[in-house]
């Protein structure tokens, strides 16, 4: 593959890595994506795929098996893929031609924008790692192998936290002690941001408004989940918090919860873990909410795929419950975000790896808020499986609300603002 400037982009999400190589020019071209997702499940599954010059596809794997149990693993390989021959050809003439390395960091304190990584930036990320623990330790690592073997590469970081800078102080100020919020800057500072960031670009192409007309209630469920009201394109409100920690149930995390309930679930419950302490630092607490919680704890899987299989197509009580509550968690924030847009919200966005392949939560979800207008054209709810297009519509021909699905893309948001702002 010949090219002398590419953008490297990676994303370390809670149970996948994923990432996509792209040419430096302003239509960014891709060359290469991939994800291993199911590291928090009993297996690993890889999707590669890399085009040509015109775009078409020249190799593809779709969910082939492979040993990758961790973050760093699962990062290796793919650096291995990039760095070796495949048949004949390289993948790329040289490492070296990697201009910018994009890295998803979910935490990034109150940054506004991205932040090309030095030694202090790298210091500054370090000290937010408590904040995101499924996350920014993880993405850290691979920034730190990044900076040690790219040696010709800026490394840039991006984060999820900074679309969502736009929330108000009464939104985003906890009730508790301003002096105690200030000196440790506790705040809701929201994520999923690249992916809100994404969505709100692509929703208002979808819908012919311009950006800053753009009023949708955005849905990004997958192993985290969370919700986001975007008024005149910004974030007005999101259901995570100080960390990825509050609002919906996730794969392996409680969601909110009356925070009360970890002083009966163990007497224990402030000391540091033991278990997790090389890799992460969390109280016994924190492990259980964020990595003991969640779908893997009531069900026994974090694959809400099989949760929802099992819930509906096998009549498995537990699984039927876990999906019920699902569905009531993410219609309460449908609720409370049509209150926060007054009334004014065009569409309802389904992204994420539950939004964009759960047709039966999805159909959930709409018949619940079907109250507000909502509604789903069955026959296109099932077909969106089967389609490539960025934006799904599955609400009927003429509708006057919409419910879209968006294949999101993180690492294409963070090459186009590569582009962008000139990074
Ligand atoms: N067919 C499906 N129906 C519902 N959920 C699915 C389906 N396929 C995958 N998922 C779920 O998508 C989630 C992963 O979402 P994704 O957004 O890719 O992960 P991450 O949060 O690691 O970025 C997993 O919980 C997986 O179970
Ligand atoms: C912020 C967050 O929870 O991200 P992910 O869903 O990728 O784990
Ligand atoms: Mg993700």
């Amino acid at each position: 593959m010949a090219a002398s400037k590419l953008i490297l982009c990676l994303n370390a999400g809670s149970s996948s890595v994923k990432f996509a190589l792209f040419k430096y020019e302003p239509s960014t071209p891709l060359l290469l994506e991939g994800a291993i997702n199911g590291i928090t499940a009993d297996k690993q599954f890889l999707d590669f795929k890399s085009y040509t010059p015109d775009g078409s596809t020249l190799e593809s794997i779709k969910k082939q098996e492979i040993e990758t149990p961790d973050h760093e693993s699962a990062f290796k390989y793919f650096m291995h893929r990039l760095d070796s021959q495949q048949g004949d050809k390289r993948m790329l003439d040289s490492l070296a031609d990697i201009y910018v390395a994009c890295h998803r960091v979910v935490h990034g304190g109150a940054n506004p924008r991205p932040l090309v990584i030095d030694d202090s930036v790298d210091h500054e990320l370090e000290m937010l790692s408590d904040l995101a623990p499924l996350h920014n330790q993880r993405a850290l690592d691979i920034v730190h192998s990044c900076r040690a073997h790219l040696k010709s590469a800026k490394n840039v970081a991006f984060f999820d936290s900074s679309f969502h800078m736009s929330i108000l102080p009464p939104i985003y100020t906890f009730p508790i002690s301003l002096d105690v919020q200030k000196r440790h800057q506790l705040r809701k500072y929201g994520f999923h941001g690249l992916s809100y960031a994404f969505i709100a670009s692509e929703s208002a192409k979808f819908l012919g408004v311009d950006g800053s007309d753009l009023n949708v209630i955005a849905l990004h469920l997958g192993s985290g989940a969370s919700a986001c009201a975007i008024g005149s394109g910004k974030s007005v409100n999101t259901s995570m918090g100080l960390t990825p920690l509050e609002g919906l149930p996730g794969a392996t995390r409680s969601g909110s919860i009356d925070p009360s309930l970890i002083f009966h679930y163990h007497s224990n419950s402030s000391r540091m873990s033991a278990s997790l302490s090389k890799e992460l630092k969390l109280t016994v607490a924190e492990e259980i909410l964020n990595k003991e919680s969640g779908w893997k704890s009531l069900t026994g899987t974090t694959d809400f795929g099989e949760i929802t299989e099992r819930a509906l197509g096998q009549g498995d009580e537990v699984c039927k419950l876990a999906f019920d509550m699902f569905v009531n968690r993410v219609a309460m924030y449908v609720g409370q975000y049509w209150v926060a847009l007054k009334g004014g919200a065009s569409a309802l966005v389904f992204a994420g790896g539950i939004g964009e392949r759960g047709a039966e939560l999805r159909k959930a979800v709409v018949d619940e808020v079907a109250c507000l207008g909502f509604e789903l054209d069955e026959e296109r709810n099932k077909a969106a499986a089967g389609s490539d297009a960025v934006v799904v519509e599955i609400s009927p021909e003429g509708a006057r609300l919409k419910v879209l699905i968006v294949h999101t893309d993180e690492q294409k948001e963070m090459a186009k603002e590569v582009l962008d702002q000139d990074l």
